[in-house]
């Protein structure tokens, strides 16, 4: 029998993760040890009531309410309670006692994250975080590690399984916006109040997190550009798949060029974009998570898999949790965030990407002359046009575009809403991934 020694593990909350990181900790306890070369021992959960009813029986001793006292003497500290009170301050007295700290927090990371990664910086600690992005899906590390020689070009992520349940429904049954969320929050996917993920705020946090490891800078929060999918509507889902395109929640992280400074920015975005449905991202269903990573040396990889749930969330949070422990074991200082880049967030207006703007005209002649010299005039080329007649006197144009500047499509939609020929912009989507 080899004598380990024994590291104190100390866990902030006891909920979906928490309680199943605690179960997988007890029950491969031995076979753990001999992965780290130390034992983990669970000290303790801090939970807000330790009477509550909860669906995986742990010993009911382990259970306190007071957090601050169970963090002290810890070599591990857990975060698993979520939000920003009171996980900062403890996040912080952890680090500053030495702990490393292992969060699934995106909403911690994306607001403090500069903040708690000094603080782990100036006492040689580490702060570990696979779980807060994609859930159970291998992306912190593989981006911090694995890539760590490469160049990340751009990352188009299905960081958020609601809303891709949501799409995916909508375009699997033809279902609206309403009824598919309906079907998210009887089966347990969406929550009750559903803001965070359909209004793209969950997929912001993981945007922000995503493209300051990729690409070595600080993106807070706020440079993240985010639109929701609440006024994607059915006909737009309808009109994507006949024209071979399905709609997908996308966080895309970009390397781009300023195009008026001509320096190197990074630009951060949420939003609902058009994807070919030959793109492996279009074949993400339900509530599965999905990163296209592209690399300047490596290419194209992807990583697939679950991003929530209980069970697999824990998975990522013990990975982390076992490589914090070995270097407690080896000793050295933890892996410091790189920020080493500090490029500039462009704003969007400065992307560079391709459109479908669909907009109903009268039907007459020199219509379509009219409108394509708006295009032309904004310096917005067009690729694709589609016409269909609607109803008596007026057609609907679906016109895709080359790569065009955002600021320059914006000028452009809002010169055809000014237009008299438009009688509406029926849909403006951008095309992602090509
Ligand atoms: N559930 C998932 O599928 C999933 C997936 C990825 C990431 N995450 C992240 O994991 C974290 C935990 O999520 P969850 O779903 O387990 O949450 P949860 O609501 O199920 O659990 C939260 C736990 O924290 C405890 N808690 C709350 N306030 C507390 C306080 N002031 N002091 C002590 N304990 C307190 C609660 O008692 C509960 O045990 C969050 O940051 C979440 O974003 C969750
Ligand atoms: N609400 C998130 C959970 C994981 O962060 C989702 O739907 O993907
Ligand atoms: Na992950």
């Amino acid at each position: 029998m080899i004598a380990y020694r024994s590291l104190r593990v100390a866990l902030l909350g006891g909920g979906s993760v928490g309680s199943q990181v605690a179960r997988l900790l007890i029950e491969h306890g031995p076979e753990l040890a001999q992965r780290v070369g130390a034992e983990l021992e669970l000290v303790g959960i801090a939970v807000r009531d330790v009477d509550a009813k909860r669906d995986v029986e742990l010993p009911r001793e382990l259970y306190t309410t007071d957090a601050e006292t169970l963090i002290l003497g810890a070599d591990v500290v857990v975060e698993l309670i979520g939000g920003l009170e009171p996980a900062r301050t403890l996040v912080l007295q952890a680090l500053r006692s030495g702990a490393d700290v292992v969060t699934a927090n995106k909403a911690l990371l994306a607001t403090h994250g500069p903040e708690l990664f000094e603080a782990a910086e100036q006492v040689g600690a580490q702060l570990s975080y696979e779980a807060a992005v994609a859930g159970a899906i291998p992306i912190i590390r593989p981006l911090r590690e694995s890539l760590a020689g490469d160049r990340v070009k751009r990352i188009l992520g299905i960081v958020n399984g609601t809303t891709n349940f949501i799409l995916d429904r909508m375009d699997t049954s033809g279902a609206d916006l309403d009824d598919a969320l309906a079907v998210a929050t009887e089966l347990g996917y969406a929550e009750a109040d559903p803001t965070a993920d359909i209004g793209g705020y969950d997929a912001a946090q993981k945007a922000a997190i995503l493209a300051s490891l990729a690409f070595h800078t600080t993106v807070p929060i706020e440079s993240v550009h985010r639109e929701g999918i609440t006024s994607v509507t059915a006909a737009q889902i309808e009109s994507a798949r006949k024209a071979g395109y399905v709609v997908k929640l996308l966080a895309i992280c970009e390397r781009l060029t300023d195009p008026d400074t001509g320096e190197e920015g990074v630009s951060a975005r949420v939003y609902p974009a058009l994807v070919d449905r030959r793109h492996p991202l279009a074949a993400v269903h339900g509530a599965n998570n999905a990163v296209f990573v592209e690399a300047e040396a490596a290419g194209s990889l992807m990583f697939y898999g679950a991003g929530a749930g209980g069970v697999e969330t824990a998975s990522a949070v013990l990975g982390d949790l076992v490589a914090v422990a070995r270097r407690h074991v080896v000793g050295g200082p933890g892996l410091a965030e790189s920020t080493h880049a500090s490029l500039p967030v462009l704003e969007i207006g400065k992307v560079i990407t391709r459109y479908a703007v669909t907009i109903e005209v009268t039907d007459e002649p020199g219509v379509l002359a009219t409108v394509a010299r708006i295009f032309a005039d904004h310096e917005v080329s067009v690729e694709q046009l589609e016409q269909s007649v609607s109803a008596a006197g007026t057609a609907t144009l679906v016109i895709g575009t080359h790569h065009a500047r955002e600021s320059a499509l914006a000028e452009t939609v809002t010169a055809l809403e000014a237009s008299p020929v438009v009688s509406q912009i029926a849909s403006v989507l951008r095309v992602e991934g090509a």
